[in-house]
Order: structure tokens, then C-alpha cells, then sequence
């Protein structure tokens, strides 16, 4: 079966982007390993598949689908890609969407200047929100990870974020210590693992170990996960530019129970036809 897509990104963090408002199309794990592995398939991060929305107070449906094959809540760099997508391909003419995810509604926006702001909703911190198997909330939590204990933030945004503050991003071991942390027995469900170096209360330079990616260029709910994280620990003040290794995002943030305002690019790279087995 023939299948067309539309290759895009968000500063680096790369997705295959599929309608499925004009055709029904439904993917199994092993269809979403193949078409995101970079050698025998198109290659991304994660596959989005857009979709008619099954309510009538919201515009579309967004699912999410990690390079691993498994479907997850949120992802923020698509959102951006998201509503460029739904504009490119005539499916919409409103600047501003809802879109319902499996965590919740997003809503972005695309902007005058060409970059997309979203709405990423309120971020969650109770553990009984997090699958992290603690029995209160609080600001950090000790981790023992291998040889290493260390202090994390945990935070959700519709997807769980692990937090870490390291004094030098270039030398943070984000291999090995992120892949630890997606997997470790604290989380059930894993998790995605960021590190972050404070530059100023206003400027973050962030890496991110994706669940299910591995390290990502960007990640969207990470920058805003981590900005979250920061701000709640006095360490940083809204709004905060997140420096990624794929280029910057603007993350704003009011504290406990105002919505993550993201802001930041995306790009449409190529259309593509794909044989899906
Ligand atoms: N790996 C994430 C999903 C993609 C998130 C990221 N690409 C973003 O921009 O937020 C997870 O398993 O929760």
C-alpha cells in the first residue's frame, strides 16, 4: 500500500507526518520501527499522524508515535509541525487549533513572523500523575541510577520528563546516564531524561534523552519540562530561552496552574511516497 508523507521538523527534532484526515491509515509498532529507522526506512524521531477529531470542540486528533514503535501522549515539536501541516495541506484556514492529544488539548498558533506558539497546557507534578513511584510531591527526587545517585525534577507535561541540572552540558554523560534514566524500574512507563546547564535565569542550554528516540536535536516537552523545573527551583524566571542543539525555544510560564507557552519553528523538508509493508 502506497502511502504518501510529508518530512518535517522542529529545530532538528524530525518526524514523517501522515493525513489521515483524507485516508484512514492505521500503524502497527513494526510499521512505525520501519518507517523511522534511518537506513531501511524514510527516518525520524517520531511519525505524527493527523486526524479528524472525534469532538466537536476541537479541530483535529494528533497522535504520536516514538521511533520504537510505541504511541505516546504529547510531543511539542510536532505541535509546531502540526498546525503548518494542517495550513500547508488545506485542511484548515483558522491560525489558531485545538488539537485533542492522548494527554489533553494542545492549541497552537501559527504567528505573523512565521514561527508557532502553543498552548501545552498545565504542567502536572503530583506523583500520582507521573508514573513515578514516590509517595509525595515534591521539587526533586534522588535517584539511584548505576553507580550514580543523583537529584531530579519530574514533571509532565502530558508526557513524563525527567530533569537533571548539570554544571556543563558538553560533558554530561547523556548517552549512558539518559539511557539509565529512560529505563530505570522508577518508571513504568519510562521516561524522557533532560539535562540541563543554567547560563542565566533567563538562558538554558538542554539535552534531551528521548523515550523511545534516544538523544534528539530538540524536544519540545523537554524544553518546556525543563523550563518548569527551573522556574519552580528559583533557579530560573519566565520566560526562558531554551538553547537546543537544533536552535532555541521560547518558554513561558505564570507557575502552578497557568498553561507552558511554547514558541519556536518548524519546517516542511520534503513530500515522499513510502510502500508500506
Ligand atoms: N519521546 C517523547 C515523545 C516526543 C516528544 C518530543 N519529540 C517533543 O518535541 O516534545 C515521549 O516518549 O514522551
Amino acid at each position: 500500500m502506497k502511502l504518501h508523507f510529508t518530512k518535517m521538523h522542529g529545530l532538528g527534532n524530525d518526524f514523517v507526518v501522515f493525513d489521515g484526515v483524507r485516508q484512514a491509515i492505521a500503524l502497527t509498532p513494526e510499521q512505525c520501527r520501519r518507517i523511522a529507522d534511518r537506513h531501511f526506512g524514510v527516518g525520524c524521531d517520531q511519525i505524527l499522524l493527523v486526524e479528524k477529531s472525534t469532538r466537536d470542540d476541537v479541530d483535529f486528533r494528533y497522535r504520536i508515535f516514538n521511533a520504537d514503535g510505541g504511541e505516546v501522549e504529547q510531543c511539542g515539536n510536532g505541535a509546531r509541525c502540526f498546525v503548518r501541516f494542517v495550513h500547508d495541506k488545506g485542511l484548515t484556514d483558522k491560525p489558531a487549533i485545538r488539537v485533542e492529544t492522548a494527554s489533553g488539548v494542545i492549541e497552537p498558533r501559527l504567528l505573523d513572523s512565521g514561527l508557532v506558539k502553543v498552548n501545552m497546557g498545565v504542567p502536572r507534578f503530583a506523583p500520582g500523575e507521573i508514573p513515578f513511584v514516590a509517595n509525595a510531591e515534591a521539587l526533586t527526587y534522588p535517584l539511584e541510577v548505576g553507580q550514580h545517585r543523583i537529584e531530579i525534577a519530574v514533571v509532565s507535561m502530558g508526557n513524563p520528563h525527567a530533569v537533571l541540572r548539570v554544571n556543563d552540558l558538553d560533558s554530561a554523560p547523556v548517552d549512558i546516564l539518559g539511557a539509565a534514566i529512560e529505563s530505570h524500574r522508577r518508571f513504568p512507563q519510562r521516561v524522557n531524561a533532560g539535562f540541563m546547564q543554567v547560563l542565566t535565569p533567563h538562558d538554558i542550554r538542554l539535552r534531551v534523552y528521548e523515550r523511545g528516540a534516544g538523544e534528539t536535536l530538540a524536544c519540545g516537552t523537554g524544553a518546556c519540562a525543563a523550563a518548569v523545573a527551573g522556574i519552580r527551583q528559583d533557579w530560573l524566571q519566565s520566560p526562558v530561552s531554551v538553547h537546543t542543539r537544533g536552535g532555541d525555544l521560547v518558554i513561558e510560564w505564570a507557575g502552578p496552574g497557568h498553561a507552558v507557552l511554547m514558541t519556536g519553528p518548524a519546517e516542511t523538508v520534503f513530500e515522499g511516497e513510502l510502500e508500506l509493508t
